[in-house]
């Protein structure tokens, strides 16, 4: 469904992304992941065709989706703070997104817009931060797009409203499966819908991995500062607290039964880091 082959790309002498690649064929929801200005809404232009790559190939259904319709159709990329046009209501945006995209499901947007308590007369230029992002994610989830890309699309929603998005999102994922990319700062309440995360640092692709497997990486040791130096042999830890003989560190392993029982062995307590901390200090340390 979508291809990135060592695709390099930079606004004019600023280099973004350089020689990543990745693929994904099944319809899942993907997260995108990375740091502020890691570059994830510019692959998420190069995927949605409005930036073309300096070098590499960027494929859409087997199309470069750049200045070309035909690949364009199967996207829907609803970018952060989408322009819309200043005089439309938000019954305006809908109804314009409803002529572009053929599977439109105009059942869906009427239950989101109740969900979101979106007032369909309201003029988009009025809405809040939060209430456009609703009708930005209104639109991407409405359009049935067999892929859609939604750059942070819980931006500006407080905890019970993107609590709402990521339930009706999971809904919809599940009545009709097609590929979803997201990009978000919020990786701890989004990772129980995604299947797979992609991590982007340093203008590479970090990681590509199922969450499944993601998750399971990141542990906290504490204890004696001497028994934990003897385990970590020389390597550095991820993140390290030191207070007094003892330690705590976020050591790069999986939280499985042999590191439990390590833990064990050297009488050390053992826990699994969040996932956000863990990426935080992978991208530290990359
Ligand atoms: N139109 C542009 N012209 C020049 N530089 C740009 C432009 N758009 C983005 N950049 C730069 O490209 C880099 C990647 O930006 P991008 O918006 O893709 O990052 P991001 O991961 O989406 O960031 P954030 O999480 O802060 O939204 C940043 O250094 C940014 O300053």
């Amino acid at each position: 469904m979508i291809r990135v082959e060592n695709v390099t790309y930079g606004y004019g002498k600023t280099s973004v992304l350089e020689d990543i690649s990745f693929t994904e064929n099944e319809p899942e929801i993907i997260a995108i992941w990375g740091r502020n200005g890691a570059g994830k809404t510019t692959l998420m232009k190069l995927l949605s065709g409005q930036e073309k790559p300096n070098k590499g190939k960027v494929e859409i259904m087997g199309m470069a989706p750049y200045n070309r319709s035909e690949a364009v159709q199967y996207v829907c990329y609803m970018q952060e703070d989408h322009p819309f046009s200043s005089i439309w209501s938000v019954k305006d945006a809908l109804r314009f997104a409803s002529y572009f995209y053929s599977n439109w499901d105009e059942d869906l947007t009427q239950r989101l817009l109740k969900i979101f308590q979106l007032n369909e007369k309201k003029k988009v230029s009025k809405l809040s931060k939060g209430m456009k992002s609703a009708l930005q994610f209104i639109i991407g989830i409405s359009s049935h797009a067999e892929i859609t890309i939604l750059d942070e699309p819980s931006n500006g929603l407080d905890a019970s409203m993107r609590k709402k998005m990521y339930q009706s999102l999971r809904e919809s994922h599940e009545a009709h499966p097609r590929l979803i990319l997201l990009s978000t700062h919020h990786i701890e309440e989004i990772q129980p819908l995604c299947e797979s995360l992609v991590v982007i640092h340093d203008k590479k692709v970090l990681l590509h991995e199922t969450i499944d497997e993601i998750r399971e990486y990141g542990v906290w040791l504490a204890g004696e500062k001497i028994k934990i130096e003897k385990i970590l042999d020389g390597q550095k830890p991820l993140e390290i607290y030191e207070l007094g003989s003892s330690v705590k560190v976020m050591i790069d392993v999986p939280y499985n039964d042999e590191w439990k029982e390590i833990a064990s062995l050297h009488g050390l307590s053992i826990e699994k880091a969040k996932l956000q901390d863990y990426l935080l200090n992978k991208t530290e340390e990359a």
